[in-house]
């Protein structure tokens, strides 16, 4: 039932509504609310009043206290990690004694080891230059030079440590000297400031070294590991995109992950879009984008076309201490048939080449490291007693000289006539070798036959600076000539030839002879041109150029012998007097197996080996020899010697045999009549031409 106003009782006081709730009780009369009046602006800050009243300012007390509790709390929480005070200021020494100390150091230990190398040198060359017999003044000049050089490089190296000294003591007394001065003076003033001082310099060197120094806090644009950075993946992608070896939008897929150890660091990522072999062509602008030199990055395929195995050296490889030879620690004869230590690669693993059916040529500029290298191997057939030696010198310099009483044949004058007659003796000892192997009905040498057979024993043919030779105005192509005859048809032989020269270009060794060398290795070179020289057309574009090694990088290079790609390695150094214990050692061994050198074959020892119209020769020849010597004989005479040795030979048959000019038929008074006769000169110049025909 509802209740309309008309219906309401009159009197409110007495008739009480259930349904209505009861009044509160009347409030006391409050006092009037002064009138708020906004303070003007110069006046005061727009603050509630509240925070004015009592309560208020007990509510802003509790929260200070509260905010500097937590403050308190962070604080003790973060000495702990590296972005706490002790730390930054940790950090903050280390920078300013970084900073005192200098980058000048990394100058002048480069400048310490240039001057190292550059006195060895000068001692080198004046101690060859006082052995040298020919070109001594050539020599000597040689040994000038070095001297001055090796002069300079010690002063650049006294005027780099001065620089250092200077440069470090200025900063020093800026970073220590200053602050220290202030301190101490603060503290003499009133012992307090001298407190607030030592505080200040805190607090300096907190700030110096308030960011930790992570690889994550640097700028992922500014990562490069020159910086000393770590690789990442960031980083790999970054650089490869910059390098231009990948697109600006691809990403790299990660095989194995960055990984540091042995002081590189390496990786291994599927490549998109290219392949490695185009990736090695830009070795040079991913080493730039990665912050190192071009020596220290290493490609290389890892199975598969576009699987790539990344090597970066933290420093740049093989500027330490030469490394020890394996050659030394061998207690027993060698075997030119097994494998020749060479060296270590930049990732560290013993390179080794097999010189079986092979020949090579070493190239690079003076001073890479040709001579030292080449001991390698020259050493290492010195070692195996069966191994037939014969080396030629081109320098006429004391380099193979150690080496001459274990050889067979020795050219040391650099004379180009006598190197000619040396390869004709090698060819005929080629031609009597497969006259045997034809007999044996075999193709080529193998290590069983040669054990059998002495004749077909191992033989080394070495060239040392072969320009001296080839360059040869009268001799040079004929020269060209018989070493493109050794090579092309020496190796199934068993002859190994090797050529080493300072400038590998065509005029040196004509394309034709070096296409045949199948082992190439390039020491550091001037140009990419020289470097691919030796290594073949294209190999500098493709990453492999000899051009990049540093120059400190000595005996390091380039080497070409078996699988798809040329490695970086450093041959292993042996000292002159370790090359002359190894050669004791060679020669102990040779005289054990009874295969030292003994007098060279003469011409008629030569022609009676050969058998035939060669015995017929030999008997003519020797028949000059008797009593005082003749240089001419009538045809009588040496018939009747022929009789005498058992070669019935016709007036006829020896016409035949040895042809004379009209000239030389030409009579001469003999006992008291003319008769018709034979020269000396013109049997022996057949008889070379004899053997040189077979
Ligand atoms: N593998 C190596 N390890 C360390 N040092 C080396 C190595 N090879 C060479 N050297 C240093 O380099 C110097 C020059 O080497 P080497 O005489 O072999 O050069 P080269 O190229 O034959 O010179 P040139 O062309 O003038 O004959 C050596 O005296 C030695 O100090």
């Amino acid at each position: 039932m509802t209740s309309t106003p008309a219906e309401e009782p009159a009197n409110n006081a007495t008739v009480v509504d259930m349904t209505k709730r009861l009044p509160h009780p009347p409030e006391p009369a409050a006092a009037p609310a002064p009138a708020f009046t906004a303070p003007r602006d110069d006046e005061a800050p727009l603050i509630p009043e509240w925070i004015k009243s009592r309560e208020g300012r007990r509510a802003a007390r509790r929260q200070m206290q509260r905010q500097a509790h937590n403050t308190g709390r962070r604080w003790v929480r973060r000495q702990k990690t590296e972005r706490g005070h002790h730390a930054q200021i940790g950090r903050g020494v280390i920078r300013v004694h970084s900073w005192v100390v200098g980058v000048e150091g990394v100058h002048a230990h480069a400048a310490k080891h240039h001057a190292h190398m550059a006195t060895k040198d000068a001692r080198a060359t004046a101690r060859q230059a006082r052995f040298t017999v020919v070109g001594r003044d050539k020599a000597r000049a040689v040994a000038m030079k070095h001297q001055e050089e090796a002069q300079h490089a010690v002063a650049a190296h006294k005027k780099a440590r001065r620089e250092v000294s200077r440069g470090r003591m200025v900063r020093g007394v800026v970073a220590y000297g200053l602050p220290a001065a202030a301190d101490a003076a603060a503290f003499v003033e009133a012992g307090w400031l001298g407190g607030i001082g030592a505080l200040a310099t805190l607090g300096g060197l907190a700030l110096i070294g308030r960011k930790p120094l992570r690889a994550e806090r640097w700028d992922p644009e500014r990562r490069s590991i020159g910086d000393g950075d770590s690789m990442n993946d960031t980083m790999l992608n970054d650089a490869f995109r910059r390098a231009g070896i990948i697109a600006k939008d691809a990403v790299l897929t990660v095989v194995h992950p960055c990984g540091y150890g042995r002081g590189a660091w390496q990786a291994t990522v599927d490549l998109p879009d290219t392949t490695v072999t185009a990736a090695m062509k830009r070795t040079e602008e991913l080493a730039g984008q990665l912050g190192v030199e071009t020596v220290q990055v290493s490609l290389s395929r890892a199975g598969r076309a576009n699987r790539l195995h990344i090597w970066v050296s933290t420093t740049v490889p093989f500027t330490g201490d030469p490394v020890r030879g394996p050659l030394l620690g061998m207690d027993k004869p060698m075997s030119l048939w097994g494998r020749v230590p060479i060296g270590p690669t930049l990732r560290g693993d013993a390179y080794t080449v097999s010189l079986i059916e092979r020949s090579g040529l070493v190239g690079g500029e003076p001073g890479a490291g040709k001579s030292a290298s080449g001991n390698n191997i020259l050493l290492a057939a010195a070692l195996d007693p069966h191994c037939i030696l014969c080396l030629a010198d081109g320098k006429g310099g004391g380099d193979l000289e150690p080496f001459e009483p274990l050889c067979d044949q020795y050219e040391g004058e650099a004379d180009p006539e006598a190197f000619f007659d040396l390869l004709g003796d090698v060819i005929v000892d080629m031609k009597l070798r497969y006259a045997l192997l034809k007999s044996l009905g075999k193709r080529k040498v193998t290590e069983a036959l040669c054990r059998e057979y002495p004749l077909l024993r191992l033989k080394l043919l070495w060239v040392d600076e072969l320009m001296f030779f080839t360059t040869d105005e009268e001799w040079g192509r004929k020269i060209t000539a018989r070493l493109r005859n050794i090579v092309s048809r020496g190796r199934a032989a068993g002859i190994i030839t090797f050529c080493a020269t300072q400038k590998p270009g065509s005029d040196v060794v004509a394309t034709s002879l070096r296409d045949l060398l199948s082992i190439r290795w390039a020491l550091r070179c001037t140009t990419p041109q020289a470097s691919d020289t030796i290594l073949g057309q294209g190999a500098a574009s493709a990453g492999f150029n000899a051009k990049d090694i540093e120059a400190s990088m000595r005996g390091a290079g380039w080497l070409y012998s078996e699988g798809s790609a040329p490695e970086m390695v450093l041959a292993y150094y042996y000292s002159d007097d370790e090359v002359t214990d190894l050669i004791e050692r060679a020669y102990r061994y040779r005289a054990a197996a009874g295969t030292l050198p003994t007098a060279a074959p003469t011409l008629t020892d030569r022609l009676r080996a050969a058998g035939g119209d060669g015995v017929v020769l030999a008997v003519l020849l020797e028949e000059y020899t008797v009593g005082d010597g003749a240089d001419w004989l009538p045809t009588s005479v040496l018939l009747k010697a022929l009789a005498d040795a058992g070669q019935l030979v016709t007036d006829r048959r020896l016409g035949d045999l040895v042809v004379r000019s009209d000239e030389d038929k030409v009579k001469r008074p003999w006992e008291g009549a003319r008769v018709a006769g034979y020269s000396r000169q013109l049997v022996a110049d057949t008889a070379e031409k004899w053997l040189a025909d077979r």
